[in-house]
């Protein structure tokens, strides 16, 4: 799979946004040759879009995955782009079908017309809510998906695509599922990032129903790591599970925000009405992965401290 001196002419697709720019800053130090192909929707982050421009390594075309004409030339294709807020599928699920579903499929088959020599692989970037909630144990990669809400069943479409495009079409693929990512420079949608925000100027944060539901945290950076290893070593036609060690409860992520923001409970979060689909746990057993050599290696507090210090409320506005 690796060209010479290890270079791979990578196509990332979303690597504007959250853990596409983050494995687009990677990929450039590694020094493979990235294009990056972004519509640039309201998650995608306009500071690393100017930083990326000055490597030689790297160019960026703006262009929907739904509706690109032709294929530029790599060897393999890491697929991050989609709509990726839960929330935002609960009202407007057709944008979610057409980035997430469409886009997939039109993505695989503009792969699929290359000659055959010239295939490029496909990755895509799959979710752990695609195998919905469990309560005890964890899902491997032979459970069968059970989305719970619009953006995990476009999800969950996406991956049974990928599958069939490799059965049938003889497709070189690799779908991996992580769990939830956090780390700096996330959109304030999602609950870290959007909990900073509002502890920033000092309103409390939001938690829907009682906060009791378990997530697993993985750091973008451990996410990278494991869609590297997955380009480097990965199984053909296989599916890798990405979870970390450590689920934690919101109301928990809270009460260490809380703590760094030194605000006390009782003003640092609010309760609000239950997400509809709302998955009480999610939890992954990532063996096959951890078989490839991967692990993580972010210290959960730690980092969650320095993002809660560096937050940058203004960078998205
Ligand atoms: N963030 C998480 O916790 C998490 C967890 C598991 C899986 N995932 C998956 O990882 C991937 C990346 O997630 P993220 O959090 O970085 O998302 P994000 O919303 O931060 O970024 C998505 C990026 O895709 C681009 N995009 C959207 N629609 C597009 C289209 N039609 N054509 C081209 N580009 C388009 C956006 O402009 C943006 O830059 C997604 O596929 C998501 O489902 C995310």
């Amino acid at each position: 799979m690796l060209g010479a001196g290890g270079r791979l002419v990578i196509l990332v697709t979303g690597g504007l946004g959250f853990i596409g720019k983050h494995f687009v800053q990677r990929c450039i130090e590694l020094n493979h040759w990235v294009t990056n192909i972004d519509v640039v929707n309201y998650a995608a982050d306009r500071v690393v879009k100017d930083a990326f421009e000055t490597s030689a390594n790297y160019r960026f075309i703006q262009a929907d995955i739904a509706t690109l004409d032709h294929l530029p030339e790599c060897d393999v294709i890491v697929n991050f782009a989609a709509e990726s807020h839960v929330d935002n599928s609960i009202v407007d699920n057709e944008r979610f079908c057409v980035t997430n579903v469409l886009g997939v499929q039109h993505l695989l088959e503009l792969a699929r017309m290359k000659q055959r020599g010239d295939r490029p692989r496909f990755i895509q970037i799959s979710t752990d809510e695609v195998y919905g909630d469990i309560a005890e144990g964890a899902h491997d990669e032979t459970d069968r998906p059970c989305p719970s809400n619009p953006y995990a069943a476009t999800k969950a479409a996406a991956d049974m695509l990928v599958m069939s495009w490799a059965r049938t079409y003889g497709l070189d693929t690799n779908i991996i599922r992580p769990t939830n990512n956090y780390g700096p420079h996330q959109y304030p949608e999602k609950l870290i990032p959007k909990s900073c925000a509002r502890l920033t100027r000092g309103r409390p944060a939001i938690l829907h129903g009682d906060g009791s539901y378990q997530r697993c945290w993985l750091h973008v950076d451990d996410t990278v790591e494991a869609v590297l290893s997955v380009v480097a070593k990965g199984r053909p036609n296989t599916i890798y599970n990405v979870a970390g060690d450590l689920h934690v409860a919101n109301i928990d992520i809270l009460r260490h925000l809380a703590r760094f923001f030194e605000m006390p409970d009782s003003r640092a979060w609010t309760f609000v009405e239950d997400r509809s689909g709302q998955d009480h746990r999610y939890s992954l057993d990532d063996s096959r992965l951890r078989a490839l050599g991967w692990a993580p290696r972010r210290e959960f507090t730690r980092e969650l401290e320095s993002i809660a210090k560096t937050f940058d409320f203004k960078r998205f506005l």
